[in-house]
């Protein structure tokens, strides 16, 4: 599904984020990206939904080159990519149910199939009760859960999170990881940049390591591998 082949990244303050990668990821794949802080990861990922556009090199995901892809059809590929914060990234103002619904309202679904999605992926994050609360009324782990909800509505082949249990206790985060095995169970890949050694260390799966903007490692049940 993803094909990046010997990509490099640099930013206009000469910065060299990332140098050289070529890499493969499976749809249905659940694949970890470590390294140590500054390596390149959040760089990595943001290059596959078209945050950041690469210096040179190619991304193409389930064929669609995104180096040659127009500005205005960057919408269209953020439709099949659920992309995850640390910080959730949530609209204040809106409820857990007008947050979730926006991505819905956008591509124009009609109302009646905007509420019954909205309502199943408030099922799959089991919160379904707090649909009217606004996101200040609920606790990190939900919001966080708000957020995944929303990145799932499109149903789309294809999960990146940055972090995304950086700002939660370890219990949340546990809870946050049940969530994402249970959607990529469903076959939604996801790919996963995180420091939580506990987590990559107990539920096994593939293992990219970044160190200075090279791949230092690429494991099938790999370990997060560093002290810190
Ligand atoms: N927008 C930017 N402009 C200039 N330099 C940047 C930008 N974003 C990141 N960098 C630099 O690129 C390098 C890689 O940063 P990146 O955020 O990809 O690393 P990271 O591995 O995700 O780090 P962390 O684990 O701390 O989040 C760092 O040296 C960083 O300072």
């Amino acid at each position: 599904m993803i094909e990046m082949k010997d990509v490099t990244k640099k930013y206009p303050n000469g910065v060299l984020a990332v140098n050289g990668i070529s890499v493969n990821i499976k749809q249905g794949e659940f694949v970890y990206v470590v390294g140590p802080s500054g390596a390149g990861k959040s760089t990595f990922i943001k290059m596959m939904y078209r945050e950041e556009k690469p210096s040179s090199g190619s991304i193409t995901i389930n064929g669609i080159d995104l180096t040659k892809l127009k500005e205005k059809k960057v919408p269209y590929l953020r439709r099949n990519i659920g992309v995850v914060f640390q910080d959730f990234k949530l609209l204040p103002r809106l409820s857990v149910f007008e947050n979730i619904a926006y991505a819905l309202e956008v591509i124009e679904e009609n109302p009646r199939n905007i509420k019954k999605r909205v309502l199943e992926v408030l099922d799959l994050v089991r919160l379904k009760h707090k649909a009217r609360f606004l996101p200040d009324e609920l606790s990190g782990g939900e919001q966080q859960r708000v957020s995944i909800a929303r990145s799932i509505v499109n149903s789309p082949g294809l999960m990146i999170a940055d972090e995304p249990t950086g700002n939660l206790d370890p219990e949340t985060s546990w809870e946050i990881m049940n969530i994402f095995e249970e959607i990529n169970n469903r076959g939604t890949t996801i790919i996963m940049a995180t420091h939580n050694r506990e987590i990559v260390n107990k539920i096994k799966k593939r293992v990219i390591a970044i160190e200075s903007g090279k791949i230092a490692r690429d494991e099938v049940r790999g370990e997060y591998g560093y002290e810190i």
